[in-house]
């Protein structure tokens, strides 16, 4: 009788065989449904398994197995294999990460192609000859048959006459193009610069299979166009490329350019915030090979591509990448994995590269591509510190800033002003008695939010009303205290009444369809101001932005994160960046209390390099990474004590095993300690060498598991873990 070996969900790390009458080779890679306890779960058939192996007795049968789609292919069962070891997590976990929800709950699924490639069919063609009255439908074939082409149903769309696309069809003017061959075909293309002739010169001379490259591109220096142009000659080689970018928030933009550009391709989108349906569309259309560019965020990284000919990770530096709960994975990294199993080009792409990424570029383990020029303005913006120690601050606002974006306002130009806390003020506070407003749940504050009048933890999400008096002593007179965007908001639209203010956060971009009216208001120039976060900071390009002021930055430079520097100039530089990109010249005023601090002075300089050089320099004086490796124990528990007990007790358990050059530190209470009524502590384990350190743990976890905890007691293993 044929068994199976299912990977299910679940948080042991091993896999359950079952019995499955008519199951073979072929199901391996099926997904499949199947009894649980009491209930019942959906996993991913991973192998057959021989009678020899298992206790028939005590198995049970499987519910069904979904065959309308293909399996899942070997190379992609070696993708979630690599990145359970590697993470040291459940494989049945990691499946369920990778698999849509519809697909593995093995519902039906459909991958049809929703957007068929159309093209002027024979009627279509007659009645552009008929002389008749004119319609959209008519000018809208007339267009497509000047063309010439075949298009994408959303392509033709997004034309002049594009409504009318239904129309034509009904009308059988237009019909699905029977094979769909060069999808490679550009639309129209901006001539490339020199520096990005020379940099897709490279990419195409190398010789063919693995290479890692790391294009070290100034903001505004066209990475985008690049990845346009090596995209197309992979698909001209008939391979699919598979884009990754950090944010849903940039996907929708992206995606437009990049259908526009390949209006033959089937460009696909995997992100999370996809209605269920989509999303298994997408993946299956991607691995039955009908997907020609694959975009999305960090789990399209898991999409499985028979094709798979280039990968593009942009923006690469970005710790969206890196999954911050269950299974945390880094899809920058698993991306030049998959690049490497599949023997293609990875190309991460950022005006300021992980100093990781940058280190292995400097290393050769990387081959380092350059764009030091902008690609459409003629300069980087001039970068200036408003040293703020001897100025009367008008709500956090110098006069030198308020001045800049007068003069903004005059010529008809937009400001930016970037603080990376949103709300109004990030406490309330009682001056008589020193009542502060704390989150009861977490060791955090509750922020004040004007717009909505609430009280509201960052952390938990839990809120309630702003008091009208301290609930300690009664006094009336409670105040916000500190500045959140909101408060900025207030006052610049105090300041400058007749211009339009726009606040650019997560509050003001809860939806997808909030988030993109927003950007079309800015792009429209329907504002003058913007207030925003670090939303505002990436990948942006808005050519009438020609200031920027940054408040609040001072903050993050003491931090007691190591990373915290490199994240601060990142973020001022991608920030900054967003200024005169267009033909107009842009500017940056940093208000700050140390403009002589080393970071603020290479950011004036534009000078990346001398930052990483300075970072790194440091980084390898104290032992951290990219010259250490390292993993990082968490637990959480009502009680600290708890958490704090298993981490010792997990510690006992490293001592005895580990190999020589391990080094274990104490366990310690996390920096915010309580989230969400959970008390937490974590557990830090470093190693010169990546193969030892991954050895001991693969050790060590497996021994964790067999662990018996205290109760309501939840661990997690954090393999290069982002914060420490
Ligand atoms: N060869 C070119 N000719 C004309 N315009 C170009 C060319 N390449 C890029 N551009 C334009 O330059 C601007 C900046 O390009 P893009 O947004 O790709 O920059 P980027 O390198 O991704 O910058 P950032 O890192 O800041 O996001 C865009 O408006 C783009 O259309
Ligand atoms: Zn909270």
């Amino acid at each position: 009788m044929p068994y199976v070996r299912v990977a299910l969900p679940v948080p042991i790390p091993q896999v359950f065989d079952y019995i499955a009458e008519d199951a073979g080779e072929t199901d391996i890679g099926r997904c499949v449904r199947v009894p649980f306890g009491r209930g019942e779960k959906s996993g991913l058939i991973v192998a057959l398994s021989a009678a020899a192996e298992v206790d028939a007795a005590r198995l049970k049968p499987v519910l069904h197995i979904q065959r309308e789609v293909p399996p899942l292919p070997q190379d992609w069962l070696g993708l979630v294999d690599f990145v359970a070891r590697y993470y040291h997590a459940p494989l049945g976990e990691v499946v369920a990460l990778a698999l849509p929800p519809g697909l593995r709950r093995a519902d039906g699924v459909s991958g049809e192609d929703e957007d068929p490639l159309l093209v002027v069919s024979d009627a279509g063609w007659s009645a552009l000859q008929a002389v008749r009255r004119d319609s959209k439908a008519l000018t809208l074939l007339r267009e497509l048959a000047a063309t010439g082409a075949p298009m994408r149903r959303s392509v033709v769309r997004e034309l002049p006459q594009g409504a009318a696309v239904g129309d034509a069809l009904r009308r059988g003017w237009l019909a699905p193009a029977p094979a769909a061959g060069g999808r490679e075909r550009m639309a129209a293309a901006p001539a490339l610069t020199a520096e990005q002739s020379a940099v897709i010169g490279e990419v195409s001379a190398a010789p063919p299979g693995f290479r890692a490259w790391l294009l070290q591109g100034v903001t505004g220096s066209g990475k985008t166009e690049v990845y346009l142009r090596l995209a197309q000659q992979v698909l001209a080689g008939g391979g699919q490329v598979l884009m990754l970018v950090p944010e849903i928030a940039l996907t929708p933009q992206l995606e437009r350019r990049v259908a526009q550009r390949f209006p033959a391709a089937n460009v696909v989108s995997l992100h999370s915030a996809l209605a269920a349906g989509a999303r298994s569309r997408g993946f299956v259309q991607a691995l039955t090979g009908h997907a020609d560019i694959v975009l999305g965020t960090r789990l399209a990284v898991f999409a499985p591509l028979p094709r798979l000919g280039l990968i593009l990770v942009d923006e690469e530096h970005d710790a969206s990448y890196k999954q911050q709960e269950g299974v945390r994975y880094s899809a920058r990294d698993v991306a030049v994995w998959r690049a490497r199993q599949h023997g293609v080009s990875v190309v991460l792409g950022s005006a300021t590269p992980s100093l990781e990424s940058w280190h292995h570029a400097r290393g050769g383990r990387y081959a380092p591509l350059a764009l030091n020029q902008r690609a459409v303005a003629s300069a980087m913006p001039a970068v200036r510190c408003i040293d703020t120690r001897r100025l009367r601050l008008d709500e956090g606002l110098s006069p030198a800033l308020q001045a800049a974006v007068a003069a903004r306002l005059e010529r008809g130009e937009q400001s930016l002003v970037f603080l990376n806390r949103r709300g109004y003020a990030p406490v309330l506070s009682c001056p008589s008695c020193g009542w502060i407003s704390r989150c009861p749940h977490c060791s955090a504050n509750l922020v004040v939010h004007l717009a909505d009048r609430r009280l509201r933890c960052h952390h938990c999400g839990c809120d309630g009303p702003i008091p009208h008096a301290c609930p300690s002593c009664g006094d009336q007179d409670i105040r916000p205290f500190g500045r959140g965007t909101q408060r900025i908001e207030a006052r610049l639209a105090e300041l400058f009444p007749r211009a339009r203010v726009l606040r650019v956060d997560r509050d003001a971009a809860r939806t997808r369809a909030q988030w993109e009216s927003l950007l079309a208001t800015i792009a429209d120039g329907g504002a003058d101001i913007l207030v925003g976060t670090q939303m505002m900071a990436k990948g942006h390009d808005f050519p009438q932005l020609t200031l920027v002021g940054v408040i609040g930055a001072d903050a993050s430079l003491h931090a007691a994160d190591f990373r915290a520097p490199e994240r601060l100039f990142q973020q001022l530089m991608q920030v900054g960046g967003r200024a005169g990109r267009g033909v107009l010249p842009g500017e940056v005023l940093i208000q700050t209390e140390y403009p002589a601090h080393p970071l603020y002075q290479h950011l004036a300089r534009h000078d990346f390099d001398a930052f990483a050089r300075m970072a790194l320099q440091e980084r390898r004086a104290a032992g951290f990474p990219p010259f250490t490796h390292q993993a990082m124990l968490r637990a959480d528990a009502p009680a600290l004590d708890d958490a704090v007990e298993f981490l010792r007790h997990a510690r006992r358990l490293a001592e005895e095993r580990a190999p020589a050059g391990l080094r274990l530190y104490d366990p310690v209470p996390m920096r915010l300690t309580r989230l969400a009524r959970r008390e937490r502590a974590q557990l830090l384990v470093e190693a010169d060498h990546r193969g030892p350190l991954q050895t001991f743990l693969a050790d060590w976890v497996a021994l964790l598991y067999r662990q018996r905890t205290a109760r309501e007691l939840r661990w997690q293993i954090d393999v290069d873990p982002l914060d420490v």
